[in-house]
């Protein structure tokens, strides 16, 4: 590299690997700057005052609008610290000739371990359970099994493929949906694809696995609920949009379905409702939280700078 690139790190953790990924780029001649949120100066002001610096961003989950964009003069990589895009305006870096890059299964397995153990504490209401037992009030709610169930899995790519890996271990029967056919899932015995009205009805847990498109955008409407089972468990780590969050509020409230277990909410904040729901349980976005998933992202996230930045072929570049 004939001049210091400069690369801002917005990720929000950047995985446990943080050294070795900020010692790879140095060692490559990058100039960091690493950009942390405060009370007065959140990540959003930070960027729009500074992004016109940075020839590459390791971005988390922050909005990459076109507005932001236009002043990122600079800027050859978008590099994601994780899978999901949809927050960059992709028309926009296109435009600009900004390469966007992902860490296509660095966080898959954490993902899929987050999408299980949504699964099982909705199923045995564990929160519920723990909060009593902490006041002195045990409660013991019937709770269903898992065990031998239906499970419908929405987006059957790197993390929908690792739920259903574990849960045949349940010996559930699996029923799939997605826009391509996996042909490792297609020769497993009690996986089987099916259109997304049968999964729907048929399913006695639901996991969401597909990028949010516009397609994908409120999948689950309050048309969708009236023909899940009345005690199925819906989970969602992909992203937010997916579910209209309203119409699964009136769902739980009208035992239209038996719970829900989200790690992902269209905005910042879940919509109010479902926060009083014992039957509803709320994670923040944590599914790539574990020191395996952050030292691989991070890692990949680095590389894949580097790849751009230095004109190599980069395999994970998705725009
Ligand atoms: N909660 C968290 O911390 C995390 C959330 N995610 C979310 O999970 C999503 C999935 O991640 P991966 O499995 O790694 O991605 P992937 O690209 O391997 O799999 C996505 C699958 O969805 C399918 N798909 C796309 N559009 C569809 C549609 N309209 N209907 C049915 N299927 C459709 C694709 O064909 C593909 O098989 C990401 O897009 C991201 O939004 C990913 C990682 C961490
Ligand atoms: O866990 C994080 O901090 C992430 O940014 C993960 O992003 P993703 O959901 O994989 O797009």
């Amino acid at each position: 590299m004939s001049r210091k690139h400069t690369v801002f790190v917005t990720a929000r953790s950047f995985g446990n690997a943080d050294d070795q990924a900020l010692t790879l780029l140095r060692d490559h001649g990058c100039n960091v700057m690493k950009l942390v949120a405060t009370d007065t100066e959140p990540l959003t002001k930070q960027l729009e005052e500074k992004i016109g610096e940075a020839d590459a961003i390791i971005a988390g989950l922050e909005p990459y609008t076109a507005e932001l964009l236009a002043k990122a003069t600079k800027l050859k990589v978008l590099s994601r610290y994780g899978v999901g895009y949809d927050a960059v305006d992709l028309e926009a870096t296109r435009k600009q000739n900004i390469a966007v890059t992902i860490t296509p299964g660095a966080n898959s397995d954490s993902v899929a371990d987050m999408a299980v153990s949504l699964m099982l504490s909705v199923a045995r209401n564990i929160p519920i359970m723990d909060s009593t037992t902490r006041n002195g009030t045990p409660q013991r709610p019937s709770s269903v099994e898992m065990w031998r169930k239906t499970l419908g899995v929405i987006g059957t790519g790197r993390i929908g493929k690792g739920v259903i890996k574990r849960c045949l271990g349940f010996e559930m029967r699996v029923l799939c949906h997605d826009v391509y056919q996996d042909p490792e899932l297609l020769t497993m015995k009690d996986v089987t694809y099916t259109d997304l009205e049968t999964l729907i009805s048929n399913s006695d847990f639901i996991s969401i696995h597909t990028p949010l498109t516009p397609d994908t955008h409120n999948l689950f409407s309050s048309e969708t609920f009236k023909k899940m089972k009345p005690r199925a468990i819906l989970v969602n780590t992909a992203r937010g949009g997916i579910i209209d969050e309203r119409a699964l509020y009136d769902a739980l409230i009208a035992k239209q379905i038996g719970g829900a277990g989200l790690d992902v909410t269209s905005g910042d904040e879940p919509y109010e409702g479902l926060r009083h729901l014992p039957n509803c349980i709320l994670t923040p976005h944590a599914g790539a939280a574990t020191y395996e998933a952050g030292s691989k992202m991070s890692y990949l996230a680095a590389e894949n700078v580097l790849a751009v930045l230095e004109g190599r072929e980069c395999k994970n570049i998705v725009s």
